[in-house]
């Protein structure tokens, strides 16, 4: 992906007419398969300057893909009165320091942290190896299982990157489901079990925490069953996913 930033300063009389110009020309960079998102942005302390960023899927495809296909002619028909106010155009890219701010707890925060992940899984493997679906698969288990699941959630859900640093990371939970022939019936299992422990240890309740939680693990078990066929040819290396909330953010009440 890359960052296209152009600056605009635009005379105040006329910066009605250019986000108006804007709303509509956007129409074309919302059906560019090139294109990410966009955001335009007024400057408060000077409000003759504005910003638009879009971010296209890479320099290439904007330039040969974006300007050369039939979207741009639109495009440029609404904002070309505004070219010559273009103080600057050009395209960065992003580096590794980027990240949300602490307006937003993490999941693992609101979670209630380490120790409400070791709770739950505790629970969960109680019922897990009591279940007559499920249990067979896990009668050799480590007994840290529960430890290590709890260490992985943990780092999904934004807390240390403890399974990484100290359990082999993607790649060890990878080799874990290697061959293990898991099915549909045991995945539902597995998924509904979660839920009652999840209850029983009181885990967050509330819909924005459990639609997220959930996303992550009905995306988890469906990965855990494909790579665990016997024809799977799973991603070998990739890093500990990092789940958020989504599009409900949390509720604060
Ligand atoms: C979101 C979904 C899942 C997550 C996060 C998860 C997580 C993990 C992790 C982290 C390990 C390796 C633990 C270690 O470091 O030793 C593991 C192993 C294992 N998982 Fe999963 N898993 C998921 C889904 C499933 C499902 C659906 C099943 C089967 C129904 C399953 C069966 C197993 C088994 C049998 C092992 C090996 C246990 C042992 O013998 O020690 N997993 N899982």
């Amino acid at each position: 992906m890359i960052v296209e930033y152009i600056r605009y300063r635009i005379p105040e009389d006329g910066s009605e007419q250019f986000e108006e110009a804007y709303r509509r020309a956007a129409g074309s960079l919302a059906r560019a398969p090139q294109c990410v998102n966009y955001e335009l942005s007024r400057c408060v302390d000077d409000p003759a300057c504005y910003i638009l960023r879009i971010t296209w899927t890479s320099a290439k495809e904007h330039l040969e893909g974006f300007r050369s296909g039939e979207l741009f002619p639109a495009f440029l028909a609404e904002i070309r009165p505004y070219v010559e106010m273009i103080e600057e155009m050009r395209h960065y890219e992003q580096t590794s320091v980027r990240g949300d701010g602490g307006s937003v707890p993490s999941l693992y925060d609101w979670a209630g942290g380490t120790e409400a992940f070791e709770q739950l899984t505790e629970r969960f493997y109680e019922l897990v190896k009591a279940d007559e679906l499920v249990g067979p698969l896990f009668a050799h288990m480590d007994p840290g299982h529960p430890h290590y699941v709890a260490m992985w959630l943990a780092e999904v859900f934004g807390g240390p990157a403890r399974y990484t640093g100290e359990r082999g990371g993607y790649p060890h939970m990878l080799r874990m489901h290697l061959g293990r022939g898991i099915t549909e019936a045991q995945r539902r299992r597995w998924v509904a079990l979660l839920v009652d422990a999840a209850d029983e240890v009181g885990l967050p309740d509330d819909p924005e925490f459990r639609a997220a939680f959930m996303g992550y693990i009905e995306w988890g078990t469906r990965l855990a069953l494909g790579n665990s066929q016997p024809d799977a040819t799973p991603v070998q290396q990739a890093p500990v996913p990092r789940w958020g909330w989504g599009v409900a953010p949390p509720y604060q009440g």
